[in-house]
């Protein structure tokens, strides 16, 4: 169990904010926000607003983009082009580099270290010198305490699960108390009381600490854990706004079942209309 025990069906409120307060209160803004990669267009012109402080769900389907978005937004993407602000400044500012936190898909942690000095290494890293050193172990402690792994902080990263290796990655990314966190389908192969409390931690991190959460998945029933979702498809945002709202506006039950309809609506307005039957007149004999 993680320490935070909030429950994760926090149901979704709509975030939409006077104008003249977005700027405080928008974490990341996109406008006409382009990438190509290997010569083809991989996301659009999107434009979206991320608002701080809640958690935000990128969800679509494989290779829709999201992951492509996440590097555009914590500063690793090549060819990026249009407005992408990220916490006041534009992405990939080196003055952001503290203030965000990311996760890749791959656990990027040693192997042959354990957990507590996986942290302690990259805790050296954000903050070396004699004078750092007890804000060095205190972050360290805060952060095992926080994915509880306090049982396996003396387990080398080789020999945990992968869901522990998961959490450790996690919690390298929380050494800074990052106000912005992007989490690449953190919760892949995770079995359902893990996913739980993981949510229970994002939900915790935004409550308590003030948090953004950016979270992907390709799995829809996360979407109901989230305050705010952005649906992607092919390289497009497809809709924006709570699950509350995208199920009423689609008279869908799940957002699983509004994402589908969704889908559906776009086709049907991205086909080209149908040319109206004529009858030919039958050719004279
Ligand atoms: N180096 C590359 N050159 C050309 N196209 C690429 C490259 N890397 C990714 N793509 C394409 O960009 C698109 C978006 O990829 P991205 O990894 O962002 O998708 P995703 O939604 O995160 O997928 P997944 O959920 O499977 O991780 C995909 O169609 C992919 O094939």
């Amino acid at each position: 169990m993680m320490n935070y025990g909030r429950d994760p069906a926090v149901q979704a409120q709509d975030t939409a904010l006077p104008a003249q307060d977005a700027a405080v209160h928008t974490a990341v803004h996109a406008q006409d926000l382009t990438v190509v990669r290997g010569g083809r267009t991989v996301l659009d012109a999107l434009r979206f607003d991320v608002p701080r402080g809640r958690i935000t769900g990128l969800l679509g389907p494989s290779g829709c983009g999201k992951s492509t978005l996440m590097r555009a937004i914590v500063g690793t993407q090549a060819k990026v082009t249009g407005t992408l602000d990220v916490l006041g400044r534009p992405a990939g500012d080196p003055r952001l580099r503290p203030r965000i936190g990311y996760v890749t898909q791959d656990p990027s942690v040693y192997d042959d270290l354990t957990v507590r000095q996986n942290l302690d290494y990259f805790a050296a890293v954000l903050h070396p010198g004699r004078a750092a050193r007890s804000r060095r172990r205190e972050s360290v402690t805060r952060v095992i305490e926080d994915v509880d792994l306090s049982r396996h902080a003396d387990a080398l990263a080789g020999n945990l699960s992968g869901g522990q290796r998961s959490r450790l990655s996690l919690a390298v990314a929380l050494l800074d108390a990052p106000e912005l966190l992007v989490l690449d389908e953190p919760t892949v192969g995770l079995d359902p009381v893990l996913r739980r409390d993981l949510w229970n931690l994002f939900h915790a991190l935004a409550a308590d600490r003030g948090t953004t959460l950016l979270v992907s998945s390709h799995v829809m029933d996360e979407a109901e854990r989230c305050h705010r979702l952005l649906l992607m498809r092919e390289g497009r945002i497809l809709a924006d706004g709570s699950p509350d709202t995208l199920r009423e506006r689609t008279g869908a039950a799940t957002a699983e079942a509004a994402f589908l309809h969704l889908v559906d609506e776009a086709d049907a307005t991205a086909r080209p209309p149908q040319p109206a039957r004529t009858t030919t007149e039958e050719p004279a004999r």
